[in-house]
Protein backbone atom coordinates (compact mmCIF):
# COMPACT_ATOMS: atom_id res chain seq x y z
CA UNK A 1 0.00 0.00 0.00
CA UNK A 2 1.82 3.61 -1.11
CA UNK A 3 1.70 5.04 2.36
CA UNK A 4 4.25 7.76 3.56
CA UNK A 5 5.13 6.84 6.96
CA UNK A 6 4.66 10.35 8.33
CA UNK A 7 1.97 11.40 6.13
CA UNK A 8 -0.94 11.77 8.88
CA UNK A 9 -4.33 12.74 7.84
CA UNK A 10 -4.79 16.57 7.91
CA UNK A 11 -1.41 16.64 5.45
CA UNK A 12 -3.02 14.79 2.89
CA UNK A 13 -6.52 16.50 2.29
CA UNK A 14 -6.45 16.67 -1.16
CA UNK A 15 -8.94 19.46 -1.01
CA UNK A 16 -9.27 20.50 2.66
CA UNK A 17 -12.92 21.63 3.10
CA UNK A 18 -14.27 21.29 6.91
CA UNK A 19 -17.56 20.39 7.78
CA UNK A 20 -18.21 22.34 10.81
CA UNK A 21 -16.51 25.99 11.77
CA UNK A 22 -17.67 29.25 10.70
CA UNK A 23 -18.41 28.56 7.26
CA UNK A 24 -20.37 25.60 8.13
CA UNK A 25 -22.75 28.57 10.45
CA UNK A 26 -22.49 31.21 8.26
CA UNK A 27 -24.15 29.16 5.40
CA UNK A 28 -26.88 27.97 7.98
CA UNK A 29 -25.49 24.43 7.19
CA UNK A 30 -25.68 23.61 11.18
CA UNK A 31 -26.79 19.95 12.45
CA UNK A 32 -26.36 18.25 15.29
CA UNK A 33 -25.26 14.99 15.22
CA UNK A 34 -26.49 12.12 17.09
CA UNK A 35 -23.87 9.60 16.80
CA UNK A 36 -22.37 7.64 20.02
CA UNK A 37 -19.08 8.37 21.10
CA UNK A 38 -18.33 4.59 20.99
CA UNK A 39 -18.76 4.92 17.23
CA UNK A 40 -16.20 7.55 16.66
CA UNK A 41 -12.44 7.82 15.80
CA UNK A 42 -10.03 10.04 16.96
CA UNK A 43 -8.90 10.74 13.31
CA UNK A 44 -5.36 10.86 14.63
CA UNK A 45 -4.65 7.59 13.92
CA UNK A 46 -5.91 7.36 10.28
CA UNK A 47 -3.18 8.14 7.66
CA UNK A 48 -4.74 7.95 4.54
CA UNK A 49 -3.02 6.89 1.24
CA UNK A 50 -4.07 6.25 -2.53
CA UNK A 51 -7.44 7.05 -3.29
CA UNK A 52 -9.50 3.97 -4.49
CA UNK A 53 -13.10 5.11 -5.46
CA UNK A 54 -15.39 7.77 -5.72
CA UNK A 55 -18.83 7.85 -5.47
CA UNK A 56 -21.81 10.38 -5.96
CA UNK A 57 -20.76 12.51 -2.99
CA UNK A 58 -17.47 10.98 -1.52
CA UNK A 59 -13.66 9.79 -2.25
CA UNK A 60 -12.59 6.93 -0.81
CA UNK A 61 -8.86 6.06 0.02
CA UNK A 62 -6.61 3.37 1.56
CA UNK A 63 -5.63 3.69 4.78
CA UNK A 64 -3.71 2.43 7.95
CA UNK A 65 -6.03 3.09 11.20
CA UNK A 66 -3.81 3.04 14.58
CA UNK A 67 -0.59 2.91 11.41
CA UNK A 68 -0.81 -0.97 11.30
CA UNK A 69 -4.60 -1.88 10.26
CA UNK A 70 -5.55 -1.26 6.47
CA UNK A 71 -8.57 0.57 6.30
CA UNK A 72 -10.99 1.83 3.98
CA UNK A 73 -11.50 5.55 4.71
CA UNK A 74 -14.48 7.49 2.89
CA UNK A 75 -14.98 10.99 2.91
CA UNK A 76 -17.52 12.95 2.06
CA UNK A 77 -17.06 15.11 -0.30
CA UNK A 78 -20.08 17.02 -2.73
CA UNK A 79 -17.52 18.86 -4.61
CA UNK A 80 -14.38 20.89 -4.90
CA UNK A 81 -16.65 24.03 -4.35
CA UNK A 82 -19.46 23.62 -2.20
CA UNK A 83 -19.79 22.85 1.48
CA UNK A 84 -21.17 19.89 2.85
CA UNK A 85 -24.96 20.45 3.16
CA UNK A 86 -27.08 19.57 5.86
CA UNK A 87 -28.89 16.69 3.57
CA UNK A 88 -25.33 15.51 3.07
CA UNK A 89 -24.82 15.46 6.64
CA UNK A 90 -28.38 13.88 7.53
CA UNK A 91 -27.06 11.08 5.23
CA UNK A 92 -23.90 10.74 6.19
CA UNK A 93 -25.24 10.31 9.85
CA UNK A 94 -27.81 7.68 8.30
CA UNK A 95 -25.66 5.41 6.89
CA UNK A 96 -22.84 5.78 10.26
CA UNK A 97 -25.94 4.11 11.94
CA UNK A 98 -26.85 1.53 9.40
CA UNK A 99 -23.04 0.24 9.23
CA UNK A 100 -22.57 0.20 12.49
CA UNK A 101 -25.69 -2.12 12.89
CA UNK A 102 -24.46 -4.36 10.32
CA UNK A 103 -22.55 -7.25 11.52
CA UNK A 104 -22.05 -10.11 8.92
CA UNK A 105 -19.21 -11.99 7.10
CA UNK A 106 -20.53 -10.28 3.97
CA UNK A 107 -21.38 -6.69 4.89
CA UNK A 108 -18.49 -4.84 5.45
CA UNK A 109 -17.31 -4.35 8.63
CA UNK A 110 -17.57 -1.08 10.01
CA UNK A 111 -14.74 -0.02 12.68
CA UNK A 112 -15.57 3.88 13.34
CA UNK A 113 -16.21 7.09 11.96
CA UNK A 114 -15.49 10.75 12.23
CA UNK A 115 -16.80 13.96 11.87
CA UNK A 116 -13.95 16.26 12.68
CA UNK A 117 -12.08 17.54 10.97
CA UNK A 118 -14.15 15.94 8.09
CA UNK A 119 -16.82 13.30 7.54
CA UNK A 120 -15.44 10.04 7.26
CA UNK A 121 -16.54 6.38 7.76
CA UNK A 122 -13.84 4.23 8.35
CA UNK A 123 -14.45 0.30 6.99
CA UNK A 124 -12.74 -3.03 6.65
CA UNK A 125 -10.16 -2.80 3.64
CA UNK A 126 -11.95 -5.00 0.94
CA UNK A 127 -8.78 -5.67 -1.53
CA UNK A 128 -10.31 -6.98 -4.60
CA UNK A 129 -12.15 -4.27 -6.13
CA UNK A 130 -15.88 -3.71 -6.97
CA UNK A 131 -17.77 -6.89 -8.69
CA UNK A 132 -18.19 -4.71 -11.97
CA UNK A 133 -14.31 -4.38 -12.20
CA UNK A 134 -14.02 -7.91 -11.54
CA UNK A 135 -16.50 -9.06 -14.07
CA UNK A 136 -14.79 -6.67 -16.63
CA UNK A 137 -11.32 -8.01 -16.06
CA UNK A 138 -12.68 -11.89 -16.41
CA UNK A 139 -14.51 -10.55 -20.01
CA UNK A 140 -15.10 -11.89 -22.51
CA UNK A 141 -14.95 -15.27 -20.90
CA UNK A 142 -17.82 -16.10 -18.14
CA UNK A 143 -16.84 -16.50 -14.56
CA UNK A 144 -16.54 -20.25 -13.67
CA UNK A 145 -20.17 -21.76 -12.21
CA UNK A 146 -18.72 -22.03 -8.43
CA UNK A 147 -17.50 -18.30 -8.43
CA UNK A 148 -20.86 -17.10 -9.99
CA UNK A 149 -23.36 -19.02 -7.41
CA UNK A 150 -20.68 -18.60 -4.26
CA UNK A 151 -21.18 -14.77 -4.86
CA UNK A 152 -24.50 -14.77 -5.73
CA UNK A 153 -24.63 -16.82 -2.06
CA UNK A 154 -22.54 -14.19 -0.72
CA UNK A 155 -25.15 -11.19 -1.41
CA UNK A 156 -28.34 -13.15 -0.73
CA UNK A 157 -27.13 -13.99 3.16
CA UNK A 158 -26.03 -9.96 3.00
CA UNK A 159 -29.64 -9.28 1.78
CA UNK A 160 -30.86 -11.96 3.64
CA UNK A 161 -29.81 -10.16 7.12
CA UNK A 162 -30.40 -6.71 5.91
CA UNK A 163 -34.20 -7.40 5.12
CA UNK A 164 -34.29 -9.67 8.89
CA UNK A 165 -33.19 -6.36 10.16
CA UNK A 166 -36.04 -4.37 8.29
CA UNK A 167 -33.65 -2.69 6.21
CA UNK A 168 -33.77 -2.21 2.26
CA UNK A 169 -30.85 -1.08 0.36
CA UNK A 170 -32.13 -0.01 -2.87
CA UNK A 171 -28.73 0.58 -4.46
CA UNK A 172 -27.82 -3.33 -4.93
CA UNK A 173 -25.72 -3.31 -8.38
CA UNK A 174 -22.35 -4.38 -9.03
CA UNK A 175 -20.69 -1.32 -8.34
CA UNK A 176 -21.87 -1.62 -4.65
CA UNK A 177 -20.38 -5.47 -3.98
CA UNK A 178 -16.88 -5.73 -3.66
CA UNK A 179 -14.63 -9.01 -4.11
CA UNK A 180 -12.50 -9.83 -1.34
CA UNK A 181 -8.76 -9.90 -1.59
CA UNK A 182 -8.41 -14.18 -2.01
CA UNK A 183 -11.46 -14.00 -4.97
CA UNK A 184 -13.47 -16.23 -3.48
CA UNK A 185 -15.67 -13.85 -1.56
CA UNK A 186 -18.10 -10.52 -1.59
CA UNK A 187 -19.51 -8.20 0.77
CA UNK A 188 -22.05 -5.46 0.05
CA UNK A 189 -20.81 -1.98 0.64
CA UNK A 190 -22.46 1.44 0.34
CA UNK A 191 -25.43 1.88 2.61
CA UNK A 192 -25.86 5.26 1.01
CA UNK A 193 -29.15 4.77 0.25
CA UNK A 194 -30.12 2.11 2.14
CA UNK A 195 -33.74 2.54 4.20
CA UNK A 196 -35.65 1.00 6.88
CA UNK A 197 -38.78 -0.40 5.50
CA UNK A 198 -41.74 1.28 6.57
CA UNK A 199 -45.67 -0.74 6.70
CA UNK A 200 -47.00 2.27 4.22
CA UNK A 201 -43.59 0.93 0.89
CA UNK A 202 -40.93 3.56 0.09
CA UNK A 203 -41.78 6.31 -1.78
CA UNK A 204 -38.88 7.99 -3.41
CA UNK A 205 -36.96 7.08 -6.12
CA UNK A 206 -33.85 6.05 -5.93
CA UNK A 207 -30.62 3.41 -7.39
CA UNK A 208 -29.58 2.98 -10.84
CA UNK A 209 -31.97 2.97 -13.41
CA UNK A 210 -29.90 -0.97 -15.18
CA UNK A 211 -30.60 -2.78 -11.79
CA UNK A 212 -33.87 -0.84 -10.93
CA UNK A 213 -37.20 -2.93 -10.57
CA UNK A 214 -39.94 -1.72 -12.56
CA UNK A 215 -42.06 -0.17 -9.63
CA UNK A 216 -39.39 2.24 -8.90
CA UNK A 217 -38.13 3.56 -12.18
CA UNK A 218 -42.03 2.86 -13.55
CA UNK A 219 -42.84 6.34 -15.44
CA UNK A 220 -46.53 6.02 -14.82
CA UNK A 221 -48.18 9.13 -14.68
CA UNK A 222 -48.48 10.33 -10.68
CA UNK A 223 -51.35 12.41 -9.46
CA UNK A 224 -50.52 15.42 -7.35
CA UNK A 225 -49.11 14.34 -3.74
CA UNK A 226 -49.45 10.81 -5.05
CA UNK A 227 -46.06 9.10 -3.93
CA UNK A 228 -44.51 5.59 -5.46
CA UNK A 229 -45.16 3.25 -2.96
CA UNK A 230 -42.42 -0.23 -3.39
CA UNK A 231 -41.02 -2.73 -0.71
CA UNK A 232 -38.26 -4.25 0.50
CA UNK A 233 -38.60 -6.83 -3.04
CA UNK A 234 -36.86 -4.18 -5.05
CA UNK A 235 -33.84 -5.42 -3.82
CA UNK A 236 -34.77 -9.02 -4.65
CA UNK A 237 -35.51 -7.71 -8.82
CA UNK A 238 -31.79 -6.20 -8.36
CA UNK A 239 -30.61 -9.22 -7.20
CA UNK A 240 -31.64 -11.22 -10.18
CA UNK A 241 -30.56 -8.97 -12.64
CA UNK A 242 -26.57 -9.35 -10.53
CA UNK A 243 -26.97 -13.19 -10.32
CA UNK A 244 -27.86 -13.10 -14.42
CA UNK A 245 -24.85 -11.10 -14.78
CA UNK A 246 -23.23 -13.23 -12.83
CA UNK A 247 -24.00 -16.44 -14.37
CA UNK A 248 -23.59 -14.63 -18.40
CA UNK A 249 -20.39 -11.84 -17.22
CA UNK A 250 -22.71 -9.60 -19.30
CA UNK A 251 -24.34 -6.38 -18.93
CA UNK A 252 -27.87 -6.63 -18.74
CA UNK A 253 -29.75 -4.32 -21.25
CA UNK A 254 -26.20 -3.91 -22.80
CA UNK A 255 -26.15 -1.04 -25.92
CA UNK A 256 -29.21 0.25 -24.36
CA UNK A 257 -29.49 3.88 -23.24
CA UNK A 258 -30.04 4.07 -19.08
CA UNK A 259 -32.90 6.60 -19.61
CA UNK A 260 -34.76 4.09 -21.56
CA UNK A 261 -34.33 1.17 -20.03
CA UNK A 262 -37.44 1.81 -17.59
CA UNK A 263 -39.85 2.06 -20.23
CA UNK A 264 -38.81 -1.46 -21.73
CA UNK A 265 -38.51 -3.01 -18.39
CA UNK A 266 -42.32 -1.87 -17.31
CA UNK A 267 -43.06 -3.62 -20.47
CA UNK A 268 -41.96 -6.88 -19.72
CA UNK A 269 -38.45 -7.12 -20.91
CA UNK A 270 -36.11 -9.10 -19.25
CA UNK A 271 -32.36 -10.44 -19.87
CA UNK A 272 -32.11 -13.34 -22.12
CA UNK A 273 -32.40 -16.68 -20.74
CA UNK A 274 -30.20 -18.51 -23.14
CA UNK A 275 -27.44 -20.45 -22.01
CA UNK A 276 -28.63 -19.99 -18.17
CA UNK A 277 -28.23 -23.36 -16.41
CA UNK A 278 -32.05 -25.01 -16.56
CA UNK A 279 -31.68 -25.23 -12.84
CA UNK A 280 -31.37 -21.47 -12.34
CA UNK A 281 -33.98 -20.74 -14.69
CA UNK A 282 -37.32 -20.26 -12.55
CA UNK A 283 -35.19 -18.44 -9.71
CA UNK A 284 -34.35 -15.23 -11.97
CA UNK A 285 -37.89 -16.00 -13.18
CA UNK A 286 -39.58 -15.60 -9.93
CA UNK A 287 -36.75 -13.14 -8.91
CA UNK A 288 -37.31 -10.77 -12.08
CA UNK A 289 -41.37 -10.97 -11.92
CA UNK A 290 -42.97 -7.97 -12.64
CA UNK A 291 -45.39 -8.54 -9.49
CA UNK A 292 -43.27 -8.30 -6.42
CA UNK A 293 -45.51 -10.33 -4.53
CA UNK A 294 -44.25 -13.12 -7.02
CA UNK A 295 -40.57 -12.82 -6.28
CA UNK A 296 -38.83 -14.92 -3.47
CA UNK A 297 -37.78 -13.74 -0.33
CA UNK A 298 -33.89 -13.60 -0.02
CA UNK A 299 -33.87 -16.88 2.66
CA UNK A 300 -35.42 -18.68 0.26
CA UNK A 301 -33.06 -17.83 -2.25
CA UNK A 302 -30.30 -17.88 -0.05
CA UNK A 303 -31.47 -21.97 0.57
CA UNK A 304 -32.19 -22.42 -3.18
CA UNK A 305 -28.11 -21.31 -3.63
CA UNK A 306 -26.87 -23.32 -1.03
CA UNK A 307 -28.36 -26.81 -2.08
CA UNK A 308 -27.61 -25.86 -5.69
CA UNK A 309 -24.20 -25.50 -4.64
CA UNK A 310 -23.85 -28.41 -3.50
CA UNK A 311 -25.31 -30.00 -5.90
CA UNK A 312 -23.52 -28.75 -9.37
CA UNK A 313 -20.02 -27.70 -7.25
CA UNK A 314 -19.82 -30.83 -4.48
CA UNK A 315 -16.12 -30.04 -3.72
CA UNK A 316 -17.30 -26.69 -2.03
CA UNK A 317 -17.94 -26.26 1.67
CA UNK A 318 -20.03 -23.35 2.06
CA UNK A 319 -21.64 -23.87 5.31
CA UNK A 320 -19.04 -22.60 7.02
CA UNK A 321 -17.45 -19.86 5.00
CA UNK A 322 -13.66 -18.92 6.01
CA UNK A 323 -12.32 -16.29 4.23
CA UNK A 324 -8.71 -15.71 4.26
CA UNK A 325 -8.40 -12.08 4.14
CA UNK A 326 -11.02 -12.01 7.08
CA UNK A 327 -8.68 -13.90 9.53
CA UNK A 328 -5.83 -11.85 8.71
CA UNK A 329 -8.16 -9.27 9.25
CA UNK A 330 -9.69 -10.36 12.82
CA UNK A 331 -6.04 -10.60 14.15
CA UNK A 332 -5.12 -7.28 13.75
CA UNK A 333 -8.41 -5.92 15.06
CA UNK A 334 -7.65 -8.75 17.90
CA UNK A 335 -4.30 -6.54 18.37
CA UNK A 336 -5.34 -3.78 18.22
CA UNK A 337 -8.33 -4.06 21.09
CA UNK A 338 -10.79 -2.63 19.01
CA UNK A 339 -13.66 -5.85 19.64
CA UNK A 340 -15.87 -3.47 21.21
CA UNK A 341 -16.66 -1.93 17.67
CA UNK A 342 -17.15 -5.16 16.28
CA UNK A 343 -18.94 -7.60 18.69
CA UNK A 344 -19.76 -11.06 17.55
CA UNK A 345 -17.27 -11.58 14.41
CA UNK A 346 -18.18 -14.54 12.64
CA UNK A 347 -22.20 -15.67 12.04
CA UNK A 348 -23.13 -19.24 12.19
CA UNK A 349 -24.09 -19.61 8.79
CA UNK A 350 -25.63 -23.07 9.24
CA UNK A 351 -29.73 -23.02 8.30
CA UNK A 352 -31.21 -25.29 11.25
CA UNK A 353 -33.09 -28.12 9.44
CA UNK A 354 -36.49 -27.43 10.23
CA UNK A 355 -36.33 -24.04 8.94
CA UNK A 356 -34.60 -25.25 5.62
CA UNK A 357 -37.78 -27.69 5.35
CA UNK A 358 -40.31 -24.97 5.47
CA UNK A 359 -38.60 -22.89 3.25
CA UNK A 360 -37.87 -25.99 0.24
CA UNK A 361 -42.23 -26.56 0.67
CA UNK A 362 -42.54 -23.10 -0.48
CA UNK A 363 -39.92 -22.91 -3.63
CA UNK A 364 -40.91 -26.59 -4.46
CA UNK A 365 -43.68 -25.51 -6.49
CA UNK A 366 -40.99 -23.57 -8.75
CA UNK A 367 -39.03 -27.01 -9.46
CA UNK A 368 -42.53 -28.78 -10.15
CA UNK A 369 -43.45 -26.30 -12.69
CA UNK A 370 -40.31 -25.83 -13.88
CA UNK A 371 -39.31 -29.33 -14.06
CA UNK A 372 -42.66 -30.97 -15.38
CA UNK A 373 -42.53 -28.13 -18.03
CA UNK A 374 -39.02 -29.15 -19.35
CA UNK A 375 -39.44 -33.08 -18.90
N1 LIG B 1 -14.38 -0.93 2.20
C1 LIG B 1 -13.91 -0.71 0.99
N2 LIG B 1 -12.84 -1.40 0.53
C2 LIG B 1 -12.35 -1.18 -0.71
N3 LIG B 1 -12.88 -0.30 -1.58
C3 LIG B 1 -13.95 0.42 -1.20
C4 LIG B 1 -14.53 0.25 0.10
N4 LIG B 1 -15.59 1.08 0.20
C5 LIG B 1 -15.68 1.73 -0.96
N5 LIG B 1 -14.71 1.35 -1.82
C6 LIG B 1 -14.47 1.86 -3.19
O1 LIG B 1 -14.96 3.19 -3.29
C7 LIG B 1 -16.03 3.27 -4.24
C8 LIG B 1 -17.09 4.26 -3.77
O2 LIG B 1 -17.58 3.85 -2.50
P1 LIG B 1 -19.12 3.99 -2.12
O3 LIG B 1 -19.94 3.30 -3.17
O4 LIG B 1 -19.29 3.52 -0.72
O5 LIG B 1 -19.29 5.57 -2.24
P2 LIG B 1 -20.64 6.40 -2.40
O6 LIG B 1 -20.30 7.85 -2.36
O7 LIG B 1 -21.63 5.94 -1.39
O8 LIG B 1 -21.08 5.95 -3.85
P3 LIG B 1 -22.50 6.13 -4.57
O9 LIG B 1 -22.45 7.46 -5.22
O10 LIG B 1 -22.49 4.96 -5.55
O11 LIG B 1 -23.55 6.02 -3.51
C9 LIG B 1 -16.53 1.83 -4.39
O12 LIG B 1 -17.13 1.61 -5.63
C10 LIG B 1 -15.24 1.03 -4.21
O13 LIG B 1 -14.49 1.05 -5.41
Amino acid sequence: MAIAPTMMLYPNYPFFMSAFGSDDNDSGDHFDFNISKELLLNPKNIMLGEMIGEGGNSIVYKGLFKGTMPVAVKIVQPSKTSAVSIQHKQQFQKEVLLLSSMKHLNIVRFLGACIEPQLMIVTELVRGGTLQRFMLNSRPSPLDLKTSLTFALDISRAMEFLHSKGIIHRDLNPRNVLVTGDMHHVKLADFGLAREKTVGGMTCEAGTYRWMAPEVCSREPLLIGEKKHYDHKIDVYSFALIFWSLLTNQTPFYGMDGISIPYFVNQGMRPSLINIPDEVVPILESCWAEDSKNRLEFKEITIFLESLLKRLCPESSNDDITVTDDEAYDDEIEELETTWLLGKRYIKLNKPKKKKEKVMKRILPFFKKFFSSKW
